[in-house]
């Protein structure tokens, strides 16, 4: 990890470690680009390629259907099944309450306005797959989207190497109602559910984190299909002062690090000691993990800051927008007020980022790249939309007409202006 003291970094040097210019990113621009093409003219024919090329998996077919899910299923392990049903539950108590119905507004007498909500009806679900496969995110994406009540729901994930997805895949599922699964990942799905294909269909929103490859294509795709925010690849910032537990945060920093050789995990403190005792027990825990060699490439790409106090570390972890936060300082409370820029905060030392990455009800499909400071993560609001709805009785257009009448007249727009007078002069 590098290590920089905040005082030294000039604001040109801080600006580029904010803009994640340490990962280039010009070949996975490229190669995005070449594959959406390739899948906008050739359709399935192009899906079947690049599963060969990218997951070494020749397919009979490009989705599993609900038998073949069911018998997939049948295989999970009692107690992972207990845990994602747990899980289940706390992330669709969380989004259950996210439901709230506004009042209706007299804005004046006579003129009512109010929203409701739609839901989008084609949303489609990316599941990531690649290095890990993530149920947890099949979860965080469907929960949301079945409680907005998405008609249909078109769900991507890449074939593991037997040409299937596996048993807590297909489990998940099922719990969700979910009876079919497209075997795709990468940018390759993403253009499936923005362009549709022969067999895929085409989709009005596609959600979902995912490597840079899914995360570019995402991005590409915007002028066709709306998305849920570029997320991906996973990061972590953790504001730590003297009274921080060093093996908790190297701990957190590995859990994000060991997503995917261009996550990165941040370290920002206030104490020197704290920063070379977390060293120490990064090198000790590192050395166990089965995805060391993952976690040690993320690790080249992430960084520690001395800082001289917390309002600096505050504004610079607000400046990078992190994807999680992790608050260890004796002063949690006082800090939450000041934080303007993050996808989700985990407060403590006994609140760990995984906790929230598998159960604890918060979604973990965040805003990453700085995107944090303009985007929130997935929630039941990111299937939906809301339509206003108004409408005025004779007294609410008596108490309107002239007001608008005049706006109307300002801006030479006499029809504008017309549409009120011709109903005035029935009511008069
Ligand atoms: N921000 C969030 O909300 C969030 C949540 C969960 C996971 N994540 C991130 O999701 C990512 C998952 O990544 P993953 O790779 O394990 O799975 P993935 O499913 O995102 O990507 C796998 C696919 O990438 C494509 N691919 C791989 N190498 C390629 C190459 N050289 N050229 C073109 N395409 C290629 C392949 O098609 C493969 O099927 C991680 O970066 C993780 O940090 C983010
Ligand atoms: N930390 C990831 C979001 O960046 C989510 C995840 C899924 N599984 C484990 N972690
Ligand atoms: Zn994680």
């Amino acid at each position: 990890m590098k290590i920089y003291n905040l005082k030294n970094l000039t604001k040109g040097e801080v600006n580029n470690i904010c803009s994640r210019s340490i990962i280039d990113d010009n070949l996975v621009k490229s190669r995005t680009a070449e594959i959406l093409k390739r899948v906008k003219e050739e359709g399935d024919s192009a899906l079947f390629a690049y599963s060969e090329l990218f997951d070494s998996v020749t397919l009979p077919k490009l989705f599993l259907d609900e038998e073949e899910l069911k018998s997939i299923a049948a295989h999970i392990p009692e107690k992972v099944k207990n845990s994602i049903d747990i899980a289940y539950q706390n992330i669709y108590a969380f989004h259950k309450n996210q439901v709230i119905a506004e009042p209706k507004i007299e804005t004046m007498p006579g003129v009512t306005c109010w929203r409701e909500n739609r839901p989008i009806e084609k949303v489609g679900l990316y599941v990531p797959g690649g290095t890990a496969v993530l149920p947890s995110t099949f979860l965080m994406l469907g929960i949301p989207a079945k409680i907005a009540g998405c008609k249909e729901i078109v769900v991507c994930s890449p074939p593991q190497i037997n040409g299937k997805v596996n048993c807590y895949i297909a489990y998940v599922a099922l719990l969700l109602g979910i009876t079919r699964i497209y075997l795709m990942g990468g940018a390759q799905a993403i253009a499936a559910m923005a362009y549709g294909t022969e067999t895929v269909p085409r989709v009005y929103k596609i959600l979902g984190p995912g490597n840079r490859y899914v995360t570019e294509a995402k991005k590409t795709v915007q002028n066709t299909v709306a998305i849920d925010m570029p997320a991906g690849p996973s990061e972590v910032l953790v504001l730590a002062d003297e009274t921080a537990n060093p093996s908790y945060l190297a701990a957190d920093l590995l859990a994000q690090a060991e997503h995917g050789i261009d996550s990165q995990s941040i370290l920002v403190s206030t104490s020197q000691n704290i920063i070379e005792e977390t060293l120490k027990e990064i090198d000790l825990q590192l050395n166990i993990l089965p995805r060391k060699e993952i976690a040690a490439a993320a690790l080249r790409n992430s960084f520690i800051i001395l800082s001289e106090n917390l309002d600096e570390s505050i504004n610079f972890s607000n400046q990078y927008a992190p994807e999680h936060l992790i608050l260890a300082t004796k002063n949690n409370e006082k800090i939450i007020p000041l934080i303007i820029n993050a996808g989700s905060v985990f407060i403590g030392s006994l609140t760990p980022e995984s906790a929230g990455d598998y159960a604890s009800g918060t979604n973990h499909t965040l805003p990453t790249s700085s995107f944090a400071k303009a985007y929130s993560g997935v929630s039941v609001d990111t299937f939906i939309k809301k339509i206003t709805f108004q409408q005025l009785d004779i007294n609410g257009l008596k108490n309107i007409g002239t007001t608008v009448e005049t706006l109307a007249e300002a801006e030479g727009l006499q029809a504008h202006k017309n549409a009120i007078s011709i109903r005035l002069r029935d009511i008069k």
